[in-house]
């Protein structure tokens, strides 16, 4: 399977959101990184269908041109928008069963499958509850499982991990795994652990367009001798921040042991660390690290 994305673009007003993205994506994890505003919402429209591209362009499913073939293509997504509505007065199963014959799944097949959905999604005490009882991450849940209802062969997950807890994201780890095998998988987060050994590759978007298309090791390898760790003294450590990029801080007594990112070495007793990809990130991003909640958890 192929999903082909052929030059498109969208503008809003001045602003251009998306900028002459070319792609091509076979069954795998895809992750799509980039801050706040860099396009990734609209990319995902536009791959849905729900928003046009200005520049002509075209997306295939294998033979199916999304444009030509909607409801074809349709047949085949599954969709979580960043924000999804829902009834609040809904059960989580009759939620399900709506989204399933508004996807005009048959009667049977939905009540199947939503079955299958609740276990897989760990959702099952919930099926009688209420949608607006629920906390953020069960939201969430249903919303992956709203997604997966008619078994898509392309799957597009506008931040899948928000509001998810730990226990809740490896469970989100391993039904991606699971399901990466035979369906193209897009994923966009700002967690950027969320990510890490689980994508096949990773995009990055700044300003509308893709500026890296690669696999993870590919990506970390231009990071190599750019991280760096060192320990300092306060006053020092003031020194650094001013001058360097600093990923992590930790506080030892009257010591402070920085890691940093630097093309040179940054001091005679810094030593070099394997970079992770939060390092690759704020290496790009550093202007828009404020966005990026786990640089925010680290950072002094
Ligand atoms: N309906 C709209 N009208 C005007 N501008 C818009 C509209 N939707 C998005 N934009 C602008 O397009 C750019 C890309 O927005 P988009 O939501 O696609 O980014 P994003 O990467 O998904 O951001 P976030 O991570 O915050 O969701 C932003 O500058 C945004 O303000």
């Amino acid at each position: 399977m192929e999903l082909k994305i052929e030059n498109i673009s969208k503008d809003f007003k001045k602003k251009r959101a998306v900028s002459n993205v070319n792609l091509s994506l076979n069954e795998g994890v895809h992750a799509l990184l980039g801050a706040n505003g860099s396009g990734k919402t609209t990319l995902f429209r536009m791959l849905c269908g729900l928003t046009k591209s200005e520049s002509g362009g075209n997306v295939y499913l294998d033979e199916i041109n999304m444009y030509q073939q909607y409801n074809s293509y349709l047949f085949h997504l599954g969709y979580m928008p960043q924000h999804f509505g829902f009834y609040p007065h809904y059960t989580v199963e009759e939620f399900l069963n709506y989204m399933g014959v508004v996807k005009g799944l048959k009667k049977d097949y939905i009540k199947q499958r939503i079955n299958e959905l609740l276990i897989q999604l760990n959702l099952e005490s919930k099926k009688n509850s209420k949608m607006k009882s629920l906390s953020g991450g069960m939201i969430r849940r249903v919303g992956i499982a709203q997604a997966l209802l008619n078994n898509p062969k392309i799957l597009i997950l506008d931040e899948p991990t928000a509001g998810l807890d730990p226990k809740e994201r490896i469970n989100f780890r391993n039904m991606i795994s699971s399901l990466s095998k035979d369906t193209i998988i897009l994923l966009s987060t700002h967690i950027v652990s969320d990510i890490e050994n689980l994508a096949d590759d990773i995009l990055v978007m700044k300003n509308g367009e893709i500026i890296y298309h690669n696999t993870e090791d590919n990506l970390l390898d231009t990071m190599k001798e750019k991280v760096w760790e060192i320990t300092v003294t306060n006053r020092e450590a003031s020194q650094l921040l001013q001058d360097y990029v600093i990923v992590k801080t930790t506080l030892n007594g009257d010591y402070v042991t920085l890691r940093l990112l630097s093309d040179n070495k940054p001091h005679e007793h810094a030593s070099l660390l394997t970079p992770s990809l939060d390092d690759f990130y704020l290496y790009h991003f550093e202007d828009e690290g404020e966005e990026h909640e786990t640089i925010n958890q680290t950072r002094i």
